[in-house]
């Protein structure tokens, strides 16, 4: 083994405490628990489980055919067990009009009911209107959309798909709440949607009118009596993630929580980069699997958790995410007719509702933005409250708070803590990218989520590095405060427009190995920064690195990151990263966390980068982790790398930690010493004439010719927004790169 960096590099023996037995424990239980499920026989966690996947559904939740989503829309009225839609009326005695008669009196007559053909009446939209206070029926309603976004966590369109039945059966059987206090909060809509594959059909009411007309629901509430003190800490310190079990709280609805998911979604269901959350001495979370965006993080038990399909969400809703759930109705005012939870076919396909072929049609997806409601009755005739005009999903709305300068536009994708969008800053013209966190008050997870978030912060704010994406502030001169608007929590990060490492794999196929070792060495530059600051990053992988347009890398996400307190000491190891970028150590849960764990993530990213794959990526998630920890194996390494490529893969990815050279090691080994730079420099050459096509069009926006030379070097965005960011070759930059291009080319 070649030593570059003169230190003995011979392999120790891995360790071989094996996790055999504990794996397979687990997969007993797990095969165990799917069973029962599958017989009917499992309630675990019911109020945790958002959905639960039935075997037909279960196949098609990996189609990915929006087509198909869409043809099971419409088709979810001819299931079998569909029964005719309850007309208004009939026993109007048997509507429960509290939680304990629709939970537990209304619910035997349904089953009744459903069996001779009985049916529970449903409100007209007379009755409802007739009632003496309005302002009861708001509060049903509010209540309705409260609780059903709470129990999603979301609020943009994308997430209509999760609540309707069929994007559950999509991507389900994994989609849990996370047995946090808030999936137990919202017992009625996560424990009957839990149920609902299986009994949907049975009783579309009885998911309609407990989400509709129950008193437990929560309103929104004042998040500063639950989150009282959201200033992070001060500058004078590194905060660490916290090593509870709740470490991605936003995402807890994702969350599987019990090992019967864990097999559900990933390792019968031939899910290559499932999510795992695996039970070890501390936890995981955070994102971005093979497939999703932070999705396949750990935290803390042996569970798969199941993939949205991305690492980055499209900011776009593809046809089959377009399907509006309870949220987006309320706040669009579209109604997916066949949404049980929110009454949809239920109500109006049956009932004559005056617009009721408005209501047979899928609207479009509406932006994430909040939209005022005109008026009290705004929530109750949600499906006819459209927004006079459309808003298109980059449309910006009204700045966060008054005093933030920055203004909420498109989203970007999704990530454990919540929603990323777009900012835009209307005076200056910069743009941002806003982390959305949503709070609710009596909610563990989201005490945990804001305390991680502000730790990130408090991270963030004390780095300073290219390579590392910067933190910025809400408001002038305030650098460590979240913002906090209602239930929302925002943090404001630069914005790399290029999206992930992940997601140009995803768009464009594996890198051609100049680009790998570009992106490598500045990988490797915020890393060694990072280190050298004593912070372990912990989730080095494709989906958490980000690329501007001009081939710079920025790590990012630094929701897991952690503080060493003294150099060289481990801390204490939680069982935290995405598992096939995982360290042997830490999935075998042997020696700790240390430094090292980020250089074998490295090396896995390196492959990521060169295949598209992560390592091992053809094992399901268990037997991945498996190897990973337990057998003596290298991944295999692609042959068109050249031998620098290889060997570098091979140091990151020796298994005894000790061995694995550092960052700055890296740094001066040759598949990334010599790497060339992607990113173009600024010109300020009067003798570079810009391509004449470049020309006309400069001339046509009637730029002068001296910018336009300029100009012809800058992608537009970047003129547009990062003007005053432009980078500038000074004069002895400038005659450096040329120098280090010189003598990197031999
Ligand atoms: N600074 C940024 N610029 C551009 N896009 C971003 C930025 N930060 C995040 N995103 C986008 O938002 C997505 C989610 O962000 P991020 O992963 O940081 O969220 P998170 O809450 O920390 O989730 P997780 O821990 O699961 O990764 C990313 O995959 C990326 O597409």
């Amino acid at each position: 083994m070649r030593s570059w960096w003169g230190k003995s590099s011979s392999k120790k023996k891995s360790n071989k405490e094996s996790i055999i037995g504990t794996l397979h424990q687990k997969f007993k239980t797990t095969s165990e628990g799917k069973l029962n499920s599958r017989s009917g026989g499992s309630r675990r966690h019911s109020s945790d489980i958002v959905s639960e996947k039935g075997p037909q559904s279960r196949v098609e939740s990996r189609s990915t055919s929006p087509s198909k989503q869409v043809s099971r829309c419409q088709s979810f009225a001819d299931r079998p067990n569909a029964q005719p839609l309850p007309l208004p009326g009939l026993h109007p005695a048997a509507v429960g009009r509290t939680d304990s008669e629709i939970s537990v009196s209304t619910k035997p007559k349904l089953e009744k009911a459903s069996k001779s053909s009985l049916f529970l009446p449903l409100p007209r939209p007379a009755c409802i209107r007739s009632r003496a206070n309005p302002g009861d029926l708001d509060g049903d309603f509010v209540t309705a959309s409260v609780s059903s976004e709470s129990s999603n966590d979301s609020d943009d369109p994308a997430d209509s798909r999760q609540r309707s039945p069929l994007a559950n059966d999509y991507e389900n059987g994994t989609r849990t709440a996370a047995g946090s206090p808030s999936s137990m909060m919202f017992k009625d809509h996560s424990s009957d949607a839990t149920q609902t594959n299986s009994r949907e059909a049975k009783k579309p009411a009885n998911l309609s009118l407990s989400n509709r007309l129950s008193p437990k629901s929560p309103q929104r509430r004042n998040l500063s009596s639950h989150v009282p003190n959201l200033q992070v800490p001060c500058h004078g310190a590194f905060s660490s993630a916290p090593d509870s079990s709740l470490s991605s709280p936003s995402r807890s609805p994702l969350r599987a929580f019990c090992t019967e998911q864990a097999v559900n979604s990933a390792f019968w269901s031939g899910k290559p980069y499932a999510d795992v959350t695996l039970l070890g001495s501390g936890h995981c979370s955070s994102p971005g699997s093979g497939q999703n965006s932070g999705h396949n993080s750990m935290s803390g038990q042996l569970f798969w958790q199941q993939s949205r399909g991305s690492p980055e969400y499209s900011p776009i809703p593809s046809p089959r995410m377009t399907s509006p759930g309870p949220s987006s109705r309320i706040q669009s005012g579209a109604v997916t007719p066949i949404h049980p939870r929110a009454g949809g076919a239920a109500f109006e396909s049956q009932n004559s509702w005056p617009d009721d072929g408005k209501q047979q049609s899928h609207r479009l997806p509406l932006p994430p933005v909040t939209i005022p409601n005109p008026s009290p009755f705004a929530h109750s005739n949600s499906a006819a409250t459209s927004p006079p005009v459309p808003r298109s999903p980059g449309r910006a709305e009204n700045p966060v708070s008054p005093e933030s300068h920055w203004k909420k536009g498109k989203l970007l994708g999704r990530g454990t803590f919540g929603h990323v969008y777009v900012g835009f800053n209307s005076d200056s013209g910069e743009m941002c990218a806003m982390k959305e966190v949503t709070l609710f008050s009596d909610d563990a997870k989201s005490k945990e989520s804001a305390k991680q978030l502000m730790q990130e912060i408090a991270m963030l704010s004390r780095l300073r590095h290219p390579n590392i994406v910067q933190y910025y502030s809400s408001k002038a001169n305030v650098w460590i405060s979240p913002e906090q608007v209602g239930d929302k929590l925002y943090i404001y990060l630069e914005y790399v427009s290029g999206g992930s490492i992940y997601k140009l794999l995803q768009d464009y196929g594996q890198f051609g190995e100049s680009a790998i070792r570009n992106y490598t060495q500045q990988i490797l530059s915020g890393l060694a920064y990072l280190h050298s600051k004593h912070t372990v990053h912990r989730d080095i992988k494709g989906a958490n690195i980000l690329v501007d347009p001009n081939g710079r890398v920025k790590l990012a996400d630094f929701g897991m990151a952690k503080h060493i307190e003294i150099a060289g000491q481990s801390c204490p190891l939680s069982f935290k990263g995405s598992p096939y970028w995982m360290a042997p150590e830490v999935i075998k849960n042997s020696s700790g966390c240390n430094l090292a764990v980020d250089i074998w993530s490295l090396g896995c990213t390196v492959l990521e980068m060169a295949t598209t794959k992560p390592p091992w990526s053809q094992y399901e998630g268990v037997a991945a982790m498996f190897k990973i920890g337990n057998s003596k194996e290298l991944p295999t390494i692609p042959d068109h790398l050249s031998d620098d490529g290889k060997d570098f893969i091979r140091e990151c990815l020796q298994r005894n930690p000790v061995n694995r050279p550092t960052a700055a090691q890296l740094l001066d080994h040759p598949f990334v010493k010599c790497a060339t730079s992607l990113e173009r420099p600024f010109l300020e050459s009067e003798s570079s004439d810009p391509p004449p096509g470049v020309t006309n069009r400069v001339k046509a926006l009637g730029i002068g010719n001296g910018q336009a030379r300029n100009f012809s070097t800058l992608d537009s965005e970047r003129l547009a927004v990062h003007s005053s960011r432009a980078l500038k070759l000074t004069p002895h930059a400038r005659s450096l790169s040329l120098f280090l291009s010189h003598t990197c080319t031999h």
